[in-house]
C-alpha cells in the first residue's frame, strides 16, 4: 500500500484531502518550480545551504575574534589583578569564563560533527601534515583574523612593568586563585585526561592561552584524533602521532568530556557573567568598546545551547541572540600596541584608585552589612553602637552566620580587620542561648573558653567583652592568666561567678590539673575559642591546647581564628574542630597575607650595626611623622632590654615589654602605650600577635623573625583597621635567606643609611653605662634564639663567631662563659670561642 493511501486512511476526514495533496504533490516533486530571480528548486536549495555555511563561516571567525579579546582582558587582569572584594572560600562567584573554558568551549564547538565543512584554509587545513604551505599562504593565514602568532607574554615582558608578568608563578597562581571555580569544574570536566591540559594551560601561563595559533593547531590535531578514533584500526594508527603532538597542549581529551564541561557550566554552573569591572578602562573608549562587547559575547557565548553550532544541527536559524560583528578587531593583527594601550589605563587607574584610597581610609575593612541585620541580641548591638561599630568588618559579615548556626569554623582574616569582635559576639550570643534554655545547675558552668597566647592579649579580649556585654546583666567574662597569684584566681572564680573565660593555656591547665573546681564547671562548655590558633597549635603550645581540650565536653562548638593559617595548622586543627568544619579565608587563597595599606621594606646590614640603624631610623621617623607611635621588635626579651636601655640611654622616649618583666609593669605598659602617641615601644614577641595598640605609624623588626606568619603578625601592629602604616625589617647579610619566604610579599629593599660617625660615639658612650650582666644576658639569649633557627643554628661555628661579633658590638671584651650543660644542649661545647662556666 502506499505511503499516500495509508496516510490517508489515518487521517481525519477534514483534513484528508489537503494532507493528500500536499503529500502527493511532494513525492511527485510539486511545489513551486521558479524561485525569485529565476532560480529553479535545486539553485535555490544550493544557494541557501551557502548561505548558511558562510553564515556559519562568520560565526566561528567571530568565536575566535572573542578568544583573542578574552586573552587581551586576561591579560589585562594578570598585570593589574583585580583584589577579590570579599574572596570567601565557602561562597561561590560569577566570574567571566576563563581562557581555558572558553577554549574548550571552541574546541567543543569545532569539533562538533558535520563542523569539518567549516573549516579552510584560515583555520588550517585538514590535512596539514600532508600538504605543505608556501610561505606566502602561512603569512596570508597570519594575517588573518583567527591566528595572529603573537606570543603577547614575550611582548609583555619586553618592555618595563614586567612585575606580575614576568613571574610566571605569580601569575599562573594569581589566575587560578581568582578562578577556583575553573579549577574545580576543571577537574570535573577533565577527568584523568584533559587534567594535563587545564593544568598545562595554568602552569604554563600566558604562552598557551595566549596564542591563539595553538588553539587552533590544538583543534586541529584534535579533529584529526576524533576522526581517527571514529574510523578504524588504522585510525588508531594515525591518532597516536597526533597525541603526541597535542604533548605542547598537554593530553587529549575526548568530546563527551567537553559535553560534561558545558553541561556543567550551562546547567548546572548557571550563567557566568563577565565581570566588566575586571578588565575595562574607564577612560579608554577603544579598550571600554572591545570589552564592553566582549563582555556580552561572553555572557552570550555562555548560553552554548543557544548558540551551539548549528552546523552541526543544521539549525543555524536557530539562533536568537545576535552577535555584533567585531569589526575593529578584524583590523588588528598586533597585539603590542593594546598591551601598550592596557599598560597606560592600568597606571591610570592605579592613580585614581590610590586617590580613592586616600579619602576613605576605613572603607576596605568594612562590609555593607550592619549588625542589627545579623540576628544578634538587641543588647549586643546597643553596645555595639556605643562602641562605634555599625556595620560589620568583612570578616564578620563573612563569619558570623556560620559561627551563629553553631557550626565549626577556621577563619583566616588579614591582621586587624576585626576577628575579636567575630568570635566574642558568637561567644556572647552562644551564652544568651543556654542561659534562656534554663539549665539550672548547682555549679554555674563556664559556657565559653576561649584560649590566646599572652596576657596582654588576654586582658585586651576580656576588656573588649565587656564592653560588648555593656548591657547584659548576669554576664560575666573572667582572665586566667600566669604571673598573677593562683589562690588570688581561685578566690575571684568563686565570689564572682562568670560564664566567658579567657585564658592562656598554662595558666588554664594550672587550675586543671589542681582540681579546682573549675574543671567540673567546665564540663557544661558551649564553645571553645581558639585566638591566634596557629600559634596555640603550634609545638610550644600544642601540648597544653590538647591537654585542656581533653578535659572539654566533646558536643562544643569550635572556633578558630587567626591571620596565618599554614598548611600543617590546617591538619592539625582537626585536634579541636570537627571533621565537617567550615574553612573561611577572608585573605582569599595566594593573596597577599598583608594589610595593603603597610609600606613593607627591608635594609640589609651587619648584626653590629642594627642598633644604631634602629636608631637612626627612629630619629628620622620621629622628625618625619609628629604623632609617631612606633613598635621595635626584637629576638629575644635580654635583647630587648638592652636595646631598650641604650636608647634610653639616648634620650628616646622608649618602653619594654617582654617576658622578663612582672605582669604588672607589663599591663602598665600596654595600656600606656595604648593611650598614647608619641611613644617608642620595645618589645620581643609578646607583642607581636593580637595586639591592638591604635595608630601605631611605624614596626621595625630587628634580626630575622622566627618565620614568615611571625613576620605578618609582628607587621599587623600598624595598618590595623584599613589605615596606612610602615614596617621595615633589618637583617644581617646571612639572614637575607629569610627573604625568600617573604617573596609574595610587597617588601621594597632599601640600602643601609648612612650613619653619622658622632651618633656612632653617642651610642658607644650610652652602651658603656649598661649593667655587663645585662649584656650578658644579650649575648647568651642572643646565642640561643640564633641557635634554634634551623639555617644558622647548623652551622655552630659560623654562628659563634657571629655571637661574638654581637658581643664585641655591644661593649664586652670577650664572650661571657656558658654552663656546660646549656652548651651541651646547644651543641656548642667543644666550638671554638665558646668559653664554659667552670
Ligand atoms: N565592626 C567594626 N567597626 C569598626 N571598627 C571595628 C569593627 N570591628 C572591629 N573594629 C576595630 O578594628 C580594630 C582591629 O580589631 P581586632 O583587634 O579585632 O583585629 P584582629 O583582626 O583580631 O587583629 P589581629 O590579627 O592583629 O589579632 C579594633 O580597633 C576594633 O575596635
Amino acid at each position: 500500500m502506499s505511503s499516500a493511501s495509508l496516510l490517508l486512511r489515518r487521517s481525519k476526514p477534514a483534513t484528508n484531502i489537503i494532507s493528500f495533496i500536499r503529500i502527493f504533490s511532494r513525492q511527485m516533486g510539486g511545489g513551486p518550480r521558479t524561485f525569485p530571480g529565476g532560480l529553479n528548486k535545486w539553485q535555490w536549495k544550493r544557494m541557501h545551504e551557502k548561505k548558511a555555511k558562510e553564515k556559519e563561516k562568520r560565526l566561528l571567525d567571530q568565536e575566535k575574534q572573542l578568544y583573542e579579546a578574552r586573552i587581551r582582558s586576561q591579560i589585562r587582569a594578570k598585570l593589574y589583578p583585580k583584589p577579590d572584594p570579599a574572596p570567601v572560600t565557602t561562597t561561590s562567584h560569577h566570574n567571566p569564563m576563563s581562557p581555558q573554558e572558553h577554549i574548550k568551549a571552541l574546541a567543543d564547538r569545532f569539533m562538533k560533527e558535520g563542523a569539518e565543512d567549516l573549516w579552510n584554509e584560515d583555520d588550517g587545513p585538514l590535512e596539514s601534515e600532508q600538504r605543505p604551505r608556501s610561505s606566502g599562504a602561512t603569512n596570508e593565514r597570519q594575517r588573518s583574523v583567527g591566528s595572529p602568532p603573537v606570543d603577547l607574554r614575550s611582548l609583555i615582558s619586553d618592555k618595563g612593568n614586567r612585575g606580575n608578568v614576568s613571574s610566571n608563578n605569580v601569575n599562573s597562581s594569581n589566575f587560578m586563585k581568582t578562578r577556583n571555580y575553573s579549577v574545580h569544574s576543571g577537574e570535573k570536566f577533565c577527568r584523568n585526561e584533559s587534567s594535563g591540559f587545564s593544568r598545562n594551560l595554568a602552569g604554563k601561563g600566558v604562552k598557551n592561552v595566549n596564542n591563539s595559533r595553538n588553539v587552533n593547531d590544538y583543534m586541529n590535531k584534535k579533529r584529526n584524533i576524533n576522526r581517527n578514533e571514529s574510523c578504524s584500526s588504522e585510525g588508531a594508527k594515525h591518532s597516536r602521532p597526533a597525541a603526541q603532538n597535542l604533548g605542547n597542549n598537554g593530553k587529549i581529551y575526548n568530546s563527551r568530556n567537553v559535553s560534561d564541561f558545558i553541561k556543567n557550566k550551562v546547567v548546572g554552573g548557571g550563567r557566568r557573567r563577565f565581570n566588566r569591572n575586571e578588565s575595562s578602562s574607564s577612560d579608554d573608549d577603544d579598550l571600554e568598546f572591545e570589552l564592553e562587547n566582549v563582555g556580552d559575547k561572553v555572557e552570550g557565548w555562555t548560553d552554548v545551547k543557544k548558540l551551539g553550532s548549528s552546523a552541526s544541527l543544521g539549525k543555524y536559524d536557530m539562533k536568537t541572540t545576535k552577535r555584533v560583528p567585531l569589526n575593529r578587531l578584524e583590523e588588528e593583527n598586533d597585539f603590542s600596541e593594546q598591551v601598550e594601550l592596557i599598560r597606560k589605563e592600568i597606571s591610570r587607574n592605579k592613580l585614581v584608585e590610590n586617590a580613592g584610597e586616600k579619602n576613605d581610609v576605613k572603607e576596605s575593612i568594612l562590609s555593607q552589612n550592619r549588625f542589627d541585620e545579623c540576628g544578634i541580641s538587641p543588647l549586643t548591638i546597643k553596645a555595639l553602637t556605643a562602641a562605634g561599630y555599625i556595620q560589620m568588618t568583612r570578616v564578620q559579615e563573612a563569619t558570623l552566620s556560620v559561627c551563629l548556626e553553631g557550626k565549626d569554623a577556621l577563619v583566616k582574616a588579614k591582621t586587624g580587620t576585626g576577628k575579636s569582635a567575630a568570635f566574642l559576639l558568637p561567644a556572647i550570643e552562644a551564652v544568651l542561648k543556654t542561659i534562656s534554655s534554663g539549665t539550672n545547675q548547682r555549679v554555674p558552668p563556664i559556657f565559653v573558653l576561649i584560649l590566646c597566647p599572652t596576657r596582654e592579649l588576654a586582658s585586651q579580649l576580656t576588656a573588649e567583652a565587656i564592653a560588648l556585654l555593656k548591657y547584659h546583666d548576669g554576664i560575666g567574662v573572667q582572665t586566667l592568666v600566669g604571673g598573677t597569684r593562683f589562690k588570688v584566681d581561685q578566690k575571684r572564680l568563686e565570689s564572682d561567678p562568670c560564664q566567658i573565660i579567657i585564658a592562656t593555656p598554662g595558666r588554664l591547665l594550672d587550675h586543671i590539673e589542681n582540681k579546682s573546681g573549675l574543671t567540673v564547671r567546665l564540663m557544661g562548655l558551649k564553645m571553645l575559642i581558639l585566638d591566634e590558633a596557629d600559634h596555640l597549635l603550634d609545638l610550644g603550645f600544642r601540648k597544653d591546647v590538647e591537654k585542656i581540650v581533653d578535659c572539654l565536653p566533646r558536643q562544643r562548638q569550635s572556633l578558630l581564628f587567626s591571620a596565618t593559617v599554614p598548611k600543617e595548622v590546617r591538619r592539625i586543627s582537626q585536634l579541636v574542630l570537627k571533621r565537617e568544619h567550615a574553612y573561611i579565608d577572608t585573605v582569599g587563597l595566594g593573596c597577599v597575607e598583608t594589610p595593603d595599606k603597610i609600606k613593607q621594606s627591608c635594609l640589609v646590614a651587619p648584626h653590629e650595626k642594627h642598633f644604631q640603624i634602629v636608631h637612626h631610623l627612629l630619629q628620622e621617623h620621629i622628625s618625619n611623622v609628629p604623632d609617631y607611635k612606633v613598635v621595635v621588635f626584637c629576638s629575644t626579651g635580654m635583647v630587648t632590654s638592652l636595646l631598650y636601655l641604650l636608647l634610653r640611654e639616648m634620650n628616646m622616649n622608649v618602653r619594654e615589654i617582654h617576658s622578663r618583666k612582672p605582669q604588672l609593669y607589663r599591663t602598665h605598659v600596654s595600656d600606656e602605650f595604648r593611650e598614647s602617641k608619641r611613644l617608642i615601644l620595645i618589645t620581643s614577641d609578646v607583642s607581636a600577635r593580637g595586639m591592638n595598640y591604635p595608630d601605631v605609624t611605624l614596626v621595625v623588626q630587628v634580626g630575622i623573625p622566627f618565620d614568615r606568619e611571625q613576620y605578618i603578625h609582628r607587621l599587623g601592629r600598624t595598618g590595623r583597621e584599613g589605615k596606612e602604616g610602615e614596617g621595615i625589617l633589618l637583617l644581617a647579610p646571612w639572614e637575607e635567606y629569610f627573604l625568600g619566604d617573604l617573596k609574595d610579599l610587597p617588601l621594597d629593599r632599601f640600602p643601609s643609611p648612612l650613619l653619622d660617625p658622632n651618633i656612632k660615639l653617642q651610642m658607644d658612650d650610652a652602651m658603656e653605662k649598661i649593667d655587663g650582666s645585662v649584656k650578658e644576658a644579650a649575648y647568651h639569649a642572643w646565642l640561643g634564639y640564633y641557635n634554634s633557627i634551623r639555617e644558622i643554628g647548623r652551622d655552630k661555628t659560623t654562628l659563634v663567631e657571629l655571637a661574638h661579633k654581637f658581643c664585641q658590638s655591644i661593649g664586652l671584651q670577650k664572650p661571657p662563659s656558658l654552663f656546660r650543660k646549656t652548651a651541651l644542649k646547644m651543641g656548642l661545647r667543644d666550638i671554638p670561642g665558646i668559653r664554659i662556666r667552670k
